[in-house]
């Protein structure tokens, strides 16, 4: 099984290497997540892949090599940023609108959306101005807007930052129906017990590089958070400061 594979990338800015020949796969009917501490890369990987970032490498999907700016890419692809990016200025039924057009998705999509939009308890804020929506319900919507073209590959930069309960129970769910129906999901997250749960692979960044890649069936919550600790190093942070005087 093909799904995505991420080939010696390379991100430069300033003549300094951010991102150092990173290579993975994730094949369909997985999710891998990207683990490690702030600043490790894990969102210069996701966008580069986006073509969001200049980048050197080949992302490929189903063994085809992609250009990731490609209209062609653009379908089959779908992307949760770090942080919402929506227009402001109009409402949650417009926005669903704008790009239901941009991604020329017809009638035969209606009830995905629906779906979706309900799933999510968004029906009610419709006629609401993004702008006056929480950041909780902003992140639905971008959840909603990365979903509704039934994408072949899922993109996540911290998808569960802001959600209530029920929300992320929801999206977890959704993203495990997702994953066994042979997509690709790649998640970067801070959050262990959704790692433990959901991922098939826990990918270790740190410094821009792989450090490790993990099947996560060996893996328990607690030797995940030892694991993570261990091989970038912060275990040494956190007992040099847990020890000292308060
Ligand atoms: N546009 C940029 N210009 C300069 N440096 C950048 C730029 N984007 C990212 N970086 C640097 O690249 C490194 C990786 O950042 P990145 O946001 O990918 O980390 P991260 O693993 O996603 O962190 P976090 O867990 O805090 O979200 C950091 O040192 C960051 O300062």
């Amino acid at each position: 099984m093909d799904g995505l594979s991420v080939d010696g990338l390379r991100v430069s800015i300033g003549g300094t290497y951010i991102i150092k020949d990173i290579s993975f796969n994730v094949k369909r009917g997985r999710i891998a997540c990207l683990l490690g501490p702030n600043g490790a890369g894990k969102t210069t990987i996701i966008k580069s892949i986006m073509g969001l970032m200049p980048f050197s490498g080949v992302i490929k999907i189903d063994g085809v090599p992609m250009d990731p700016g490609s209209n062609e890419f653009k379908k089959i692809v779908g992307y949760v940023p770090e942080s919402p990016l929506l227009f402001d200025s109009l409402t949650v039924e417009e926005t669903i609108q704008f790009i239901s057009s941009v991604r020329g998705l017809g009638s035969e999509h209606s009830d995905w959306i629906k779906w979706l939009l309900n799933a999510f308890g968004l029906d009610a804020q419709a006629r609401k101005l993004i702008s006056s929506l929480s950041i909780g319900t902003r992140q639905k919507i971008s959840i909603v807007t990365a979903l509704m073209h039934r994408p072949e590959v899922l993109l996540l930069d911290e998808p569960f930052n802001w959600l209530d309960i029920a929300s992320i129970v929801i999206l977890r769910e959704l993203l495990n129906k997702y994953k066994d129906n042979g997509r690709s999901i790649l998640m970067a997250t801070h959050m262990l017990d959704v790692a433990e749960r959901l991922c098939s692979e826990v990918i270790l960044i740190n410094n821009g590089a792989v450090l490790n890649i993990v099947d996560s069936s060996e893996l328990s919550k607690d030797k995940l958070e030892k694991l993570v600790l261990e091989e970038t190093e912060m275990d040494k942070y956190v007992k040099a400061v847990l020890s000292g005087n308060q």
